[in-house]
């Protein structure tokens, strides 16, 4: 018999397992609000306009080849996503300090970043924050980092557990590594505020932490791409160190494409080239060099100031939908009377609403209901839309009474 008869079979992912159970579901009720995607009023994916216009000035422009890409990716590419989570006039930037290296979406650039530090920093302890991004610790723990956690969210408030932070990267051995959801943390949709950002970065520059930002959302959070990256910038504008993955999966509706990028920031352009020699040796051995065509939609768009400003514009639309979905679904509850306070739903940013609902609470939605999504009670809002917004909230009416 095979010699693989010993396999045994693997659970769904507890994310994009959702949008199969989904798939498999045939009543005519069914919503998908599990995998954070955007989708339209209408309930379809949606192609940015810009996108599409890239695209068509690619495909015309018949001088284009299919040749390889360096490993590093599109330098074009990699110059234009550090200016975007950086900053044009960062000092960084200017200082030629970073290296910037085209990866496979945040997923990817998370696993370059990690591998690189499990092979060239000494401490290879990680604090994740709790809750996190589901993949996050499986990331880390493969590229062989020990993982730990950091308190962050307080299920009492539904907010910020700003001293349980403090106090446990206070006891985090120095130079552990911090991962840092850049804005929009998922699940939670709970950021710190600029003041709280601050207090954490002289705590963690004091005891030498590493920040290893996660951005996969800039633009998602308050509409305004600078006002999201600003956690990130005043990291850097201290001049310290850090490491940054962006994906242009979400902001840029790109998500197939899997474009996306890791930078370092490094104290001097000489380390930052080293850095970078060394970061090609990891990307060599894992996928050679990455795919051409999401990196030069995002390049075509990034250099050109009047797609620039029309990309913009439709990010801005994207993100106010998902708060008019928060708005209709907190109205909803309020009229319902749904036990309970409802205000963290228009209070929390992003693509996500953490509902404080439990598993018992998710799966009666799903099967009484056919509502999909994360069994920690987290729902993507870009999934709802006017006509669904009554249907969940009639499910989680019935699921909490
Ligand atoms: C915080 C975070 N970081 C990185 C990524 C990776 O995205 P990508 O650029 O596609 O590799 C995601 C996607 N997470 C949403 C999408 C589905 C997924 O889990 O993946 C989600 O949480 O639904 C994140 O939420």
């Amino acid at each position: 018999d095979s010699v693989f008869a010993h396999v045994v079979r693997a659970p769904e992912d507890p994310i994009l397992g959702v949008t199969v159970a989904y798939n498999n579901d045939s009543s005519p009720v069914k919503v998908n609000l599990g995998v954070g995607a955007y989708r339209t009023e209408e309930g379809k994916p949606l192609v940015l306009n810009v996108v599409r216009r890239a695209e068509q000035m690619l495909v015309n422009d018949t001088s284009r080849v299919k040749e390889y890409l360096s490993i590093t990716g599109i330098a074009d590419f990699n110059k234009l996503s550090a200016k975007l989570i950086f900053g044009a006039d960062s000092p960084a930037i200017k200082e030629n300090r970073v290296t910037t290296v085209q990866c496979l979406s945040g997923t990817g650039s998370l696993r370059v970043g990690a591998e690189f530090l499990a092979r060239h920093y000494h401490e290879h302890t990680i604090y994740i924050p709790q809750p996190t991004w589901g993949n996050h610790p499986k990331i880390f723990t493969l590229a062989g980092l020990s993982v730990k956690y950091y308190r962050y969210y307080d299920p009492a408030t539904r907010g910020l557990d700003f001293q349980g932070l403090l106090d446990d990267l206070t006891a985090a051995p120095v130079g552990a590594i911090v991962l840092l959801h850049a804005c929009a943390h998922n699940p939670t949709g709970v950021d710190p505020t600029i003041d709280q950002w601050e207090k954490i970065r002289q705590l963690m520059r004091s005891k030498g932490l590493l920040p290893f930002f996660d951005s996969a959302y800039q633009g998602f959070a308050s509409g305004k791409l600078d006002a999201d990256a600003q956690s990130v910038r005043m990291f850097v504008a201290d001049g310290g160190e850090c490491l940054a993955a962006q994906s242009y999966a979400k902001n840029m509706g790109l998500y197939g494409e899997r474009v996306g990028a890791l930078s370092i920031v490094c104290k001097d352009s000489d380390v930052a080239s080293k850095v970078e020699s060394q970061l090609k040796m990891v990307i060599r051995p894992m996928y050679s060099n990455p795919p051409i065509h999401g990196a030069s939609i995002v390049a075509t768009i990034l250099k050109d100031r009047q797609m620039y400003d029309e990309w913009t514009v439709e990010l801005k639309a994207m993100a106010d939908r998902i708060i008019s979905m928060r708005q209709q679904l907190y109205a909803a509850m309020q009229a319902r009377g749904t036990p309970g306070d409802w205000s963290h739903i228009i209070k929390q940013i992003g693509m996500f609403t953490f509902t404080g609902l439990n598993a018992e609470q998710v799966s009666f939605m799903t099967s009484e209901y056919h509502i999909y999504m994360t069994s920690d009670g987290r729902i993507s809002m870009a999934g709802l839309s006017s006509r669904t917004v009554p249907h969940l909230a009639d499910a989680m009416h019935a699921a909490i009474t």
